[in-house]
């Protein structure tokens, strides 16, 4: 059987500068601009986008970008990338701005990408399969390294490489794979008992695209992905700009939802 570990870049060493170990804030945006500080989890989001941006950056071979340039190609303001990267010990020069390797290895540190993140997909299903023949994950550290699914049809298959194994075999390939984030794209019904089984092969963070609640125990992060609740966000905002959503504050009597209507 062949694994196709990924062509995963060496990682560049950390900066002495870097501060040690970055914990993560309760879920806020803001606070003091001080490296000792928990890193909110907003901030987390933007240094994932900070860091597509100056991968990018690095592959045209730039040796330095200024704090306007990378906040415009993140999509946020200047002043709050500043504070983002105050956050996590990295000062821009003045008049030069940032030296992009550098704070590409600190951004990177940060999120705990100088080590590996070995992933196994389970389900590889429309979406699954989908996922696990998408070459990006290996390019950004993420290679998957193993693949499970219980349907005969697909299993013993291989995709760019891996091959799919059956479920049975998430605690024995998990473990000895050094698998770090498990990917769930099973139906509902499945996800948990394939979670309980990633976790018990030692893997702490899961990525759920099922339309379920995981339970885990303490330690084990969980990110649901919810692609019809960003879609419903969107709606919102855009219903908002058209003036077709109420203002926040006490809800005054409404007409019949289209729901009530229907069922009178
Ligand atoms: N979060 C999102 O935005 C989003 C988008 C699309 C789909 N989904 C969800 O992702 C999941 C997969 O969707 P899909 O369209 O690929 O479904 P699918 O039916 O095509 O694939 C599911 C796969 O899971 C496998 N499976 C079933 N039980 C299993 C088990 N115990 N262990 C391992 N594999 C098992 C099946 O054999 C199948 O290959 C569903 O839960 C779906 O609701 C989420």
């Amino acid at each position: 059987m062949t694994v196709d570990r990924g062509t995963r870049p060496a990682r560049r060493a950390v900066p002495s500068s870097r501060p040690p170990g970055v914990d993560l804030a309760p879920d806020a945006d803001g606070g003091e601009e001080s490296a000792s500080r928990p890193v909110p989890e907003a901030t987390v989001a933007r240094l994932a986008v900070y860091l597509r941006v100056l991968t990018s950056l690095l592959a045209d071979g730039r040796g330095t970008v200024s704090s306007e340039e990378l906040a415009a190609a993140a999509g946020v303001n200047s002043a709050k990338l500043r504070k983002d990267l105050s956050l996590i010990g990295s000062s821009g020069v003045r008049g030069v701005g940032y030296d992009v390797s550098r704070l590409t290895a600190e951004v990177e540190a940060t999120l705990g990408l100088d080590s590996p993140h070995a992933v196994a997909l389970v389900g590889v299903g429309n979406l699954g399969h989908a996922l696990a023949r998408y070459g990006g994950f290996a390019q950004r550290g993420f290679p998957v390294a193993a693949l499970f699914d219980v349907d005969p049809a697909l299993v013993g298959t291989v995709i760019d490489g891996v091959e799919v194994q059956h479920a049975d075999a998430i605690d024995v390939v998990c473990a000895a794979r050094g698998v770090t984030i498990g990917v769930v794209a099973t139906p509902a019904e499945a996800a948990q008992r394939v979670c309980d089984h990633l976790v018990s092969a030692g893997v702490r963070s899961i990525l759920n695209f099922a339309p379920t609640v995981l339970s885990v125990p303490a330690g084990v992060e969980v990110r649901k992905v919810d692609l019809a609740v960003e879609m419903q966000v969107l709606s919102f905002h855009v219903a908002r700009r058209h003036g077709t959503v109420p203002a926040a504050g006490p809800a005054a009597p409404s007409r019949p939802t289209p729901r009530e209507v229907f069922s009178r």
